[in-house]
């Protein structure tokens, strides 16, 4: 992975994550070589930077912490492991162990570098500790950047779900650097096309149209789309965010697909990317809307197509419904004894289903079982 703390090339895109729920406005920069405006958001007041990277990313992590040092910080690096085996009380553990032996005070700050899982975690060590510390997301996946990275939901998972512990904390700003996206392997790269596609499905249709005119090129990050595919998203994320940080309502739309996906990833001990989940997550959620009368034909089939076109899963094993089914009763837009699912009304017409017929639930199971 390149990252360099040169200057950057080009003036990178700056979206701003508006104020919310007493929270600062933030922004989230997208272009190339971003590293040097690391010092400027880590500011003046912090003595000691942390910097939280997965394994994967040990040298860019040194990068980091060696160019924070040399602009007179006390930095250091605290590695933990890749992707979902990050996300444990364990882990966390050992991050506020290593804070508190550099002696971390309320001024100083964490940086976060990786994919979603890593900025998950570094942004719930950053809300707990001191009950509460300045943060940074690099997201250094597609998915951390149109998501994960942007909106302040950090938290980690325990055996009984995924993220169910946490808390809504903003970073101070957000550094996507596309340079990062070079090393990912396609795998990962693709899965964070799930989450970009659901912001089409519930925002914004000309991403469709982009990963539909030519799907091979979305996979990579030299298609001509690239940067036009992750800005749209962010401001699709940021938009929902800065009027609903706290999700009382409208924030629950980012949650689409979601509900089956956390069940899948449980069920799969986490060994499913997220956005992989989140993929036939989606066209369950479609399949629930089309059958409950609520979503044409046409867009129903679109989640396949596309999903499927960029080599997104689209199906999944039949036989662990009653455990998928059970898993979805702790998801945390359920009320009590009900289950609510969002679903499309129409293109980019989000909306809440409460409490489906379980035989509903089972047909549109039905329609994803292989
Ligand atoms: N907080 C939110 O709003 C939010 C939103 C969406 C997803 N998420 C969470 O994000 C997580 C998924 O994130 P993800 O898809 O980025 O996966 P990930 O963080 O698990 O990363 C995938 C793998 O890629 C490695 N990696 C990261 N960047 C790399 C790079 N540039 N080069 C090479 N390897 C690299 C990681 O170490 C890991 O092994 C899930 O835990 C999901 O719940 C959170
Ligand atoms: O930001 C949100 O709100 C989302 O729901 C975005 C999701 O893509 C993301 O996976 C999120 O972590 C899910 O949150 P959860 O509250 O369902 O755990
Ligand atoms: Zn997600």
């Amino acid at each position: 992975m390149t990252l360099s703390s040169e200057a950057p090339a080009d003036v990178p895109t700056r979206i701003t994550v508006g104020a919310s729920a007493g929270y600062a406005p933030y922004d989230v920069l997208v272009g190339r070589r971003l590293l040097a405006e690391l010092p400027g958001l880590v500011g003046k007041e912090a003595r000691r930077v942390a910097v939280l990277h997965p394994e994967a990313l040990a040298e860019t992590g040194e990068v980091l912490r060696q160019d924070l040092a040399d602009q007179g910080y006390e930095a250091i690096a605290v590695q933990v492991p890749n992707a979902e085996e990050a996300k444990t009380a364990e882990v966390a553990a050992y991050c506020w162990t290593a804070l508190g032996q550099t002696g971390f005070t309320r001024t100083d700050v964490i940086v976060g570098v990786g994919g979603g899982a890593t900025t998950d975690l570094a942004g719930f060590v950053a809300a707990s500790w001191l009950r509460g510390v300045r943060w940074i997301a690099v997201p250094t996946t597609v998915l951390g950047m149109v998501d994960a990275a942007v909106g302040g939901k950090t938290g980690i998972n325990t055996a009984e779900g995924k993220n169910l512990v946490g808390a809504f904390h903003p970073p101070a700003g957000v550094l996507c650097d596309l340079a990062a996206l070079e090393s990912l392997p396609l795998h990962d790269y693709v899965s964070g096309l799930a989450e970009v596609i659901k912001a089409g499905f519930i925002a914004d249709p000309r991403i469709l149209e982009l990963v539909e005119a030519d799907p091979e090129a979305a996979r990579t990050p030299a298609g001509p789309h690239t940067a036009e595919l992750i800005e749209r998203s962010i401001r699709v994320k940021a938009e929902v965010v800065a009027s609903d940080l706290k999700e009382s309502g409208l924030r629950e739309i980012l949650n689409y697909g979601h509900t089956l996906a956390h069940a899948i990833e449980k069920n799969e001990r986490y060994a499913w990317r997220h956005g992989a989940a989140v993929s036939v997550g989606m066209v369950f959620a479609a399949e629930l809307g089309r059958i409950a009368g609520r979503l044409d034909d046409a867009t129903a089939d679109r989640h396949r197509a596309v999903l499927g076109s960029v080599g997104l899963p689209i199906t999944y094993r039949g036989d662990q419904w009653p455990r998928l089914l059970e898993t979805m009763r702790i998801d945390k837009k359920s009320r009590g004894d009900r289950l609510r699912f969002i679903v499309l009304d129409g293109l980019a017409r989000p909306a809440v289903l409460e409490s489906p017929d379980p035989a509903m639930l089972l047909a549109a199971h039905a329609e994803i079982a292989a």
